[in-house]
């Protein structure tokens, strides 16, 4: 494993990344796909306009992704009442769900129902939402999300107070023996990318970093290369 050219460190973890399809080109879905096929999860907003103040898409852009591209589908639901469509997003296609814990008031059963489909089960919240309200779950989910933006849009600023929420979840995890991935989503780029896998995330979304005007693997390669 590599050293860290910001600490000095071995890092102990892998990162992985998970470029947003919400930046690409929908006209070009399969090949925008087929740009990010060195990544490790392929990360699908959907947004239902009430949750947050955006609809993106749904079902059948997810079922076309799964077509068209063999990578994980980690889907991000952006939705009130994420537990009606559960079912709906595994049947499409979806590899790994996470759901909001201001969307649901059974966060503890969203999950479960999750698992019972077989796929891996997210919480994430929202940057205003205390840390607290994630801790009941910690134990029975096999990834946190980390909000590091307020949800509903990509090509947002980095919320630099998500840095700590990202060591607390690393405490926490840690303390409890968990496994479980921490994902930042929200407007990582190649500057943060480091202190943030320093700070203990092991998974980051980028839509925009990636997705630029240059195509979809060169902003892969950048946020690679930021990570050596
Ligand atoms: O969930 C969201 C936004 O609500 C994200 O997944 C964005 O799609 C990330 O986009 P960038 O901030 O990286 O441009
Ligand atoms: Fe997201």
């Amino acid at each position: 494993m590599s050293v860290s050219a910001r600490t000095g460190l071995v890092p102990s973890r892998t990162v992985k990344l998970a470029p947003s399809i919400l930046a690409c080109d929908f006209s070009r879905l399969g090949e925008e796909l087929s740009a990010i096929a060195g990544a490790d999860y392929a990360h699908v907003d959907v947004m239902d306009g009430a949750f947050v103040p955006n609809i993106s898409f749904g079902l059948p852009i997810l079922a076309a992704a799964r077509r068209a591209s063999a990578l994980f589908m980690d889907v991000h639901l952006m939705i009130e009442r994420p537990e009606r469509y559960l079912r709906d997003f595994a049947e499409a296609g979806a590899d790994g769900i996470t759901v909001h814990v201001e969307a649901t008031q059974h966060l503890h059963r969203a999950v479960q129902s999750i698992r019972e489909l077989g796929k891996r089960a997210g919480v994430t919240l929202n940057p205003g939402t205390s840390l607290e309200a994630v801790r009941p779950v910690l134990a029975d989910v096999d990834l946190v999300l980390v909000m590091s933006v307020n949800p509903g849009f990509g090509g947002q600023k980095f919320l630099p107070a998500s840095l700590e929420r990202v060591r607390t979840l690393r405490r926490w995890l840690d303390e409890l023996g968990s496994e479980a991935e921490i994902e930042v989503d929200g407007g990582v780029t190649p500057a943060n990318a480091r202190a943030l896998a320093d700070a203990g995330a092991t998974v980051l979304v980028a839509g925009s970093a990636v997705y630029g005007p240059d195509g979809g693997a060169a902003g892969l390669e950048r946020l690679r290369a930021a990570l050596i």
